[in-house]
């Protein structure tokens, strides 16, 4: 990987505040890197921190030691003024969906794009576009606490990829999907990552550990991330 490309951490240390005022560290020397271009898998146990590092790689939290590097620029070191224009590149789909239920299909995906100053018509193709790519465009105007959890779950796939993200991090984007559809959102994943979008995915979905359109495979265990299978080209 070219050192201007692709989002990679360096020696990321974590630790969520313990009860007894002590930090419990989750995360220990985090070193990774994933491509443009390609989908990377992080597996885990549960609790093994997947969440937790896709959030410090798209910025919502801060590590205690080591950096966040995207495009070679060390995001997790900038001030929040410079920190927040670069999030705006990044795709999250959450695992709690993080939807507003009182808006509906179509105006949830609107939220994210009204900050970017683009043209009313350009929205309206952007968000159509998206709704079809998961199979809710018939249900645009609906209020989202009307919708199934699958179907919740999609939109919150459509909102990520809405603003044409360059980096996508995806946590448990299949949990709530049939297999039909959990073959689906591999593939919309292949296909964005095509693009030279950097997609990282954290799960322990099986159907994703087999997925073809899966290229580099992680595994977060005691705090340490290890590559699966044939090393993956270090920048
Ligand atoms: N906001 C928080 N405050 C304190 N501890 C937290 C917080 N969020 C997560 N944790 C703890 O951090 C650990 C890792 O959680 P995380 O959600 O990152 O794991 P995960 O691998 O994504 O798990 P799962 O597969 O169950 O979603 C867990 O022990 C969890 O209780």
């Amino acid at each position: 990987m070219a050192l201007n490309a692709g989002l990679a951490c360096h020696g990321l240390r974590f630790g969520w505040p313990g009860e007894q005022g002590d930090d419990r560290i989750l995360l220990q020397a985090v070193t990774a890197w994933f491509q443009p271009g390609r989908v990377s898998l992080v597996t885990g146990a549960t609790g093994a921190g997947k969440s937790t590092l896709l959030h410090l790689l798209g910025g919502l939290l801060r590590p205690v030691a080591g950096e966040v590097r995207a495009e070679d620029q060390p995001v997790s070191r900038w001030p929040a003024r410079h920190r927040d224009p670069w999030r705006r590149r990044v795709g999250m789909v959450f695992q709690h969906l993080a939807l507003v239920p009182d808006l509906s299909v179509a105006e949830n995906l609107l939220l994210p794009l009204v900050p970017r100053g683009m043209k009313w018509s350009a929205m309206q193709a952007a968000i159509t576009r998206q709704l079809e790519a998961v199979e809710l465009g018939q249900l645009a105007a609906k209020p989202v606490y009307t919708l199934s959890g699958g179907q919740r779950q999609r939109l919150a796939i459509a909102r990520a990829l809405v603003g044409a993200p360059r980096f996508v991090l995806a946590d448990e984007p299949t949990a709530f999907q049939d297999d039909r559809q959990a073959a689906r959102i591999c593939a919309q994943m292949g296909a964005v990552a095509r693009t030279g979008v950097v997609v990282v995915i954290g799960s322990h979905d099986p159907r994703l550990r087999n997925a073809s359109e899966v290229d580099d495979r992680w595994h977060l265990a005691a705090g340490r991330l290890t590559a699966v299978g044939p090393p993956q080209a270090a920048p």
